[in-house]
């Protein structure tokens, strides 16, 4: 894989020929690998290699001044690559979005950023849009582009889009299942373990307490039933994204993980939690006993479900 950085100071032009879409691809769902697919397919009838064209940051914090801390996403950047990777991208191009680049022209826009990807084609959605004020389309893009642009129709389930915020509102509501399916993978979020404060361990329950990145929406607050990959091995796991109020309130949300049959230091490394199911929200126990006794049935229920 290449990663290919592209602002407006420092124009460049990649030697090798490239067929890329673009757009900002939160999730990488179903519509979205709509898209890479015909990448792909254009790549190979162009000869050339496919690439996939992003933004950073979120056109939302550029145009309309939203701190990055606010604007939310499925999956960080890094999550967004890695997916599009593993879906047979080769390159990744990166626009830098200033505000000067969102003040472009679509025929500005056209040439000076697009005209430097050494592009024989582009793919882009039905609906998208681009520059100022979102005025440039696929048309303008024909029109002004030196190269092939292929649309792709609406990637619908049901009487719907299938739409990154369709999905953020699945995973605010803890209905992991309906947005796993409509993402076309597993929901992940990835972070690195950081110390907690012990408490699991005297439970008997020992947690990998995960840094949880800004850039994520919040899903529903509560207990989940997952799987982490450790060594190449996958491990049920129980997740709880909550304040923990039983034994060790604290004020911001905590993101951790009791992984089942498994035991070893994680502290600094990145673990990436696999959720499959909301199983109940977080509980304030009368006692820690009643609480062990609840995540005794946890385990039982993440046994059941993750077939461990
Ligand atoms: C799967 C799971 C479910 C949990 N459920 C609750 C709960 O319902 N109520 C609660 O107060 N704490 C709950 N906790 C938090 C634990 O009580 C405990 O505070 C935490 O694991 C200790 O974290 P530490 O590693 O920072 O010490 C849960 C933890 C896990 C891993
Ligand atoms: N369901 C879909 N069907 C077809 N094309 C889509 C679909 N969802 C997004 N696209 C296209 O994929 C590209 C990347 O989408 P991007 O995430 O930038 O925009 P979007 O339309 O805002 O996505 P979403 O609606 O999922 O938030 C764009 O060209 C967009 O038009």
């Amino acid at each position: 894989m290449r990663m290919i950085r592209i602002d407006l100071e420092h124009p460049r032009k990649p030697k090798i020929p490239l067929a890329a879409c673009i757009g900002y691809f939160d999730g990488m769902h179903r519509g979205h690998q709509a898209l890479i697919h015909r990448t792909e397919e254009l790549a190979q009838e162009l000869h050339c290699e496919s690439a996939l064209i992003t933004f950073e940051p979120d056109p939302w914090v550029t145009i309309k001044g939203m701190s990055p801390a606010d604007a939310e996403h499925i999956t960080t950047m890094r999550q967004r690559i890695n997916l599009a990777v593993s879906y047979g991208i080769e390159n990744i191009c990166i626009l830098e979005f200033t505000k000067a680049m969102a003040d472009l022209s679509p025929e500005e826009f056209a040439e000076r950023v697009l005209g430097q990807l050494n592009l024989s084609g582009l793919v882009c959605g039905y609906d998208f849009h681009y520059g100022y004020q979102g005025k440039g389309d696929s048309e303008t893009l024909k029109q002004y582009g030196s190269f092939r642009v292929e649309v792709v129709e609406e990637v619908a389930d049901g009487s719907d889009k299938i739409s990154s915020t369709r999905i953020s509102k699945l995973l605010e509501h803890g209905e992991i299942e309906e947005a796993e399916r409509l993402l076309g993978h597993p929901f992940e979020m990835e972070g690195k373990v950081i110390p907690g404060r012990h408490k699991g361990t005297s439970l008997g329950f020992p947690t990998a307490n995960i840094q949880i990145s800004p850039e994520y929406l919040t899903p529903k607050p509560g207990v989940y039933s997952g799987s982490v990959l450790i060594d190449g091995i996958r491990h049920p796991a129980m997740i709880n994204l909550g304040h923990n109020p039983t034994m060790n309130y604290t004020e911001r949300l905590s993101l951790e993980a009791h992984i089942l049959d498994y035991s070893g230091n994680l502290y600094g490394r990145m673990l990436t939690l696999r959720f499959s199911h909301y199983l109940r929200p977080e509980i304030h126990f009368q006692s820690k006993d009643n609480l062990i006794m609840q995540l005794e049935q946890d385990v039982r229920s993440v046994r059941k479900l993750e077939h461990a």
